[in-house]
């Protein structure tokens, strides 16, 4: 009856969605982002997961500037063997660097082998504990795994409308690989009637699904999405099936619906039989990432390529004798590199004046490049990429270590123009390329979820990729003539308004922008336009900082006025 073994044959599970009114503001405003405004219900999206080694950059907890950590608390089953239920929901909110609580509805004696016993904790000790923690600590995200009884459903219920969260993910934990039935007929309905309706997203296996469905069969990805759209209607913000039991597929496919969209999210089936414990460490990792304040689909996307990392460094893994075993949530990170990186992946609003360095403009003016950058950083630049052309493979690297440490003691991302390998090398923040360079689903896969990935575009069609290849954001223009780039076609300010209309990633406008022209930029009117890139106005100047500051005051000026 074991929940981690049933975790482990999906994993995604149902998650309800808190209403939007209860959605924390950050959490609201990437929700706001949909991805393809022209898109319609009968279109799918369909992108790869990558399921590589990452290098994950960072340990420390994520601690925000009010020195609250994003915290989740999981409502689930105890697993002694520790690959499932509590046990892996803590190690999950640790590796995705979040505060996790618990409280616990059942004690389950199981190792690889199986369950041996299962022993239900009263309701009115799960409301003890769920006061406890919701009373004293500030919880952002709930996540549900076990919840053995109609009684301990209610009083959670009870509890989410007593102390509002930010969002309430529900993993709905209801049968086991070996096809126990671990919630009953009456835990079905609390489920439908109580749970769901107050879920953000919700993350049933395919039997999951079935189950909740009445027993349906789902034998087709075309099934899953039919499914997606009946749980959906039982009241989840968003539902994610988990397609790894699917029959005859190569690939794991989980089906994700919004309300509007859906989503196909493949990753390639890591072959090993340490699986125990993936639903539940995929419904907590997509807490954690709501917790930091992810939107549900980056979550989710997160969530999944952090489960095809940690299965593919524990394939070949032993722990006990059963069938399958569980993984190991931080191998993924044994490589780290823990002192050096930012806390926070990618915020959009840094894209504001984003400094582009030029190796000719430096020499011109007797710079060195880290020098270049200390003054843009000084000066308010919010985000730097190293654009160094002609610039020595071995000198890059330095210069890219040197520009690391000026830009982290700003706080600000520092990114790598075209060069993944000199981005790699020294652990930037993340990569800017362009329609000629690696292709950006490659450079995802390669740089993982953690890195920023930017990408130029100047059509509608190069712009929708971007989001289907995992960009973070697009870079468009030039929209004014410029000399810094050859050759570039300008799309002036209605090619600008089109790419940016095109996809909700957030967009920089970059080419022959400065302090004459920055604000008639920012005023297109598109929310999504969130900043100016800009490489002589402030490098071709003979005071970088002065330039910097300036164009970062007329900047904060524009957007505070578009808002
Ligand atoms: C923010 C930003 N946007 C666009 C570009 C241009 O990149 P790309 O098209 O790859 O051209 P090069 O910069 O490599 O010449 C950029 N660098 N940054
Ligand atoms: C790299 C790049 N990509 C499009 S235009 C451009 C150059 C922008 O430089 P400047 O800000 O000096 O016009
Ligand atoms: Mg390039």
């Amino acid at each position: 009856m074991t929940e981690s073994t049933q975790l482990l044959c999906c994993h995604f599970d149902c998650g309800g969605q808190v209403r939007l009114s209860k959605v924390a503001p950050f959490v609201r405003s990437s929700l706001r982002f949909p991805f393809w405004s022209s898109h319609t219900n009968t279109n799918t999206k369909k992108f790869r997961v990558g399921s590589v080694k990452v290098q994950e950059a960072d340990m420390n907890m994520v601690i925000t500037s009010d020195n609250k950590i994003p915290h989740v608390l999981t409502v689930a089953g105890s697993d002694s063997g520790a690959g499932a239920g509590i046990q892996a929901d803590l190690k999950a909110c640790a590796a995705r660097r979040v505060y996790c609580s618990t409280v616990i509805t059942a004690v389950t004696a199981q190792n690889t082998v199986g369950v041996q016993g299962v022993d239900i904790v009263s309701e009115d000790f799960v409301a003890e504990q769920l006061q406890s923690v919701l009373s004293d600590m500030h919880v952002d995200v709930v996540k549900t795994g076990m919840l053995p009884s109609l009684n301990i459903v209610k009083v959670l219920c009870q509890s989410l409308r007593k102390f509002p969260i930010k969002a309430l993910v529900v993993d709905p934990v209801m049968i086991s690989t070996s096809g126990d039935v671990l919630a009953g007929p009456s835990v079905l309905n609390g489920f439908r009637e109580e749970l769901l309706p107050m879920a953000d997203i919700v993350t049933p296996n395919i039997k999951e699904a079935s189950v909740l469905l009445g027993d349906v069969p789902l034998k087709s990805v075309s099934d899953m999405r039919t499914a997606a759209k009946l749980i959906h209607d039982f009241g989840p913000r968003n539902v994610l099936i988990k397609g790894g039991d699917l029959p005859n597929s190569v690939d794991a496919i989980d089906v994700f619906f919004d309300g509007e969209e859906f989503y196909e999210l493949c990753s390639l089936r890591v072959n090993t039989t340490n699986t125990h414990g993936t639903g539940c460490t995929l419904a907590s990792c997509i807490a954690a990432e709501l917790a930091k304040g992810s939107s549900m689909l980056s979550a989710v996307k997160t969530a999944k390529h952090f489960i095809g990392t940690a299965l593919d460094y524990s394939r070949d893994l032993v722990i006990g004798n059963g069938a399958q075993g569980p993984f190991d949530h931080f191998l993924a990170f044994k490589n780290m590199n823990q002192s050096s990186s930012r806390q926070n992946r990618f915020n959009p609003n840094d894209l504001l004046l984003y400094a582009v360095t030029d190796s000719a403009m430096n020499r011109k003016w007797g710079r060195s490049i880290a020098e270049a950058v200390k003054a843009a950083v000084e000066g308010g630049a919010t985000i730097v990429q190293l654009r160094e052309k002609d610039t020595e493979t071995r000198d890059f690297l330095e210069a890219a270590k040197e520009c690391l440490k000026i830009c982290r003691s700003y706080g600000v991302p520092l990114l790598i123009n075209d060069r993944i390998d000199v981005a790699l090398a020294c652990d930037a923040d993340g990569v800017h390329i362009g329609q000629s360079d690696l292709p950006a689903s490659l450079t995802r896969t390669l740089l993982g979820p953690g890195k920023i990935i930017g990408v130029s575009c100047k059509t509608t069609e190069q712009a929708q990729q971007a989001w289907i290849d995992g960009a973070d954001y697009i870079g468009c223009g030039g929209v004014y003539p410029t000399n810094t780039k050859a050759n570039n076609r300008t799309i002036g300010l209605d090619g600008l308004k089109e790419v940016s209309q095109a996809s909700k990633l957030p967009v920089v406008a970059i080419g022959g922008i400065g302090l004459s022209n920055a604000r008639a930029v920012m005023e297109i009117g598109v929310p999504n336009l969130k900043g100016v890139a800009v490489v002589s106005a402030l490098f071709d100047r003979e005071c970088i900082l002065t330039e910097t500051r300036n164009l970062h005051a007329l900047l904060s000026e524009a957007a505070f006025l578009i808002q």
